[in-house]
């Protein structure tokens, strides 16, 4: 696959290894995860503390337009850069807004990646009309920088960042004699995975989410009646609220659901023929996993599929209701890796945005466009939005 080969370091790591290699390496990322308390609570007191920065940079902005994007960018890469390497960036330290802006093209301005995985030959056209080799730079610039984070890792303790963590677990495999995969291209490659996974993803739903209440001013009303409802004033919500905010959590679905960020998730080879309904998929297909197709589907969503509207996640009695068909995280054993930390920070920022501030468009009833670009993930085009201080005596 292309966007493999464009990585470099073809086959190791996690999100594009198999067989062995991805079967260690998920199973050792999960429990790293586990022992630095990933799964919940540490996590949650992370996501909230760097919501706080986050919200403060916002609050500098004093209701005038800004392109939100990139600071919520700034601040969900700023997470996984803490949990891989142990270290919280400034939003404004030149080496972070490096790396920002590599990872942002690399997901955004890559449109042609697509492409080039269905007809890999577009990549030796002349000239490099599209921007493969200039992308290769870019990786390149990447992996200097994370070869930097594993070098800063060596010899700290294990309990203070992944890097860390996972060089120590091979040490301990190779000295008990064990057969293993891990090494120090396969750690290149999963830090490199889990980075570009875990930064934009989920700030492309955050973006997405704040696009559709410019558009629906409704929901977002709706959302900040709940909020005032359950969570008394003066106090952020937590992941203790959110079985009571029930729309909250109605309206990061349908935002997932209908931004659809990864609409071909990635692309899998097949280990052995398949007969399915049938038909037969020959071993070594490859496999494009379509979740618009399931996301969007009107048998399933009904008639106004292609609208935002949050109710469809809520049944009669006023409880959730999560069909099956909800996609966006993948589904069987290469199911999202991240989907616990996704969730965790997509109710902890959401939640607590729309409790401090009311988005606005720019100008009064001109909200902005809902056009996106199409790269690994579907993000919007940049946007402004204004975030005005709700009126009253919350931190
Ligand atoms: C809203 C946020 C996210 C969405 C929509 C999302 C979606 C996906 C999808 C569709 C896949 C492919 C599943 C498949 O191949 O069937 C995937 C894989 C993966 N994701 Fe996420 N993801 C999100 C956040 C994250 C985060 C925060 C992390 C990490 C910290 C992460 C790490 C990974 C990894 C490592 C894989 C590869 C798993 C494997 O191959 O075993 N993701 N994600």
């Amino acid at each position: 696959m292309v966007f493999d080969e464009l990585m470099g370091y073809q086959g190791k790591g996690l999100a594009f290894a198999s067989g062995d290699v991805w079967r260690e390496h998920r199973s050792v990322t999960l429990n790293i995860f586990r022992k630095l308390g990933l799964d919940e609570n540490v996590l949650a007191t992370r996501v909230t503390t760097e919501v706080n920065r986050f919200l403060g940079h916002l609050d500098k902005s004093d209701g005038q337009p800004v392109n939100i994007r990139e600071m919520i960018s700034a601040s969900t890469s700023s997470i996984i850069c803490a949990i891989l390497l142990g270290h919280v960036f400034q939003y404004d330290d030149p080496r972070f807004e490096n790396i920002i802006r590599d990872i942002q093209t690399i997901i955004t301005k890559n449109q042609q990646i697509v492409m080039m995985s269905y007809f890999p030959l577009l990549k030796l056209l002349p000239l490099d009309v599209l921007g493969y080799k200039s992308l290769l730079q870019t990786m390149e610039a990447l992996y200097g920088e994370f070869k930097l984070w594993i070098e800063e890792s060596r010899n700290r303790d294990p309990r203070d960042n992944f890097i860390a963590a996972y060089l120590t677990e091979r040490t301990t495999r190779v000295r008990q004699g064990q057969t293993t995969t891990l090494d120090e291209i396969n750690l290149l490659k999963v830090v490199s995975d889990l980075f570009i996974a875990g930064s934009e993803t989920t700030s492309a739903t955050i973006a997405w989410f704040i696009l559709y209440m410019l558009n629906y001013p409704d929901v977002q009303r709706k959302i900040v009646n709940e909020i005032d409802q359950h969570v008394e004033k003066g106090r952020a919500p937590t992941l203790r609220d959110k079985p009571r905010l029930t729309y909250v959590v109605a309206s990061i679905l349908e935002t997932q659901r209908l931004s659809s960020i990864s609409p071909v998730s990635i692309v899998r080879t097949c280990p052995k023929d398949v007969h399915i309904k049938g038909f037969t998929v020959p071993r070594g297909s490859l496999v494009v996993p379509n979740l618009d197709s399931v996301l969007f589907d009107k048998t399933i969503w009904g008639q106004d599929a292609k609208l935002f509207r949050p109710e469809r996640f809520i049944d009669e009695q006023g409880r959730l209701k999560v069909p099956e068909e909800f996609v966006p995280f993948g589904i069987g054993r290469r199911v999202c890796l991240g989907r616990v930390m996704a969730n965790t920070e997509l109710f902890l920022y959401i939640s607590r945005m729309v409790q401090t501030f009311e988005f606005l468009p720019p100008r009064p009833g001109q909200p902005p466009s809902m056009n996106y670009v199409l790269g690994l993930t579907a993000v919007p085009e940049p946007y402004l939005v204004r975030a005005l201080r709700r009126n009253t005596c919350r931190k």
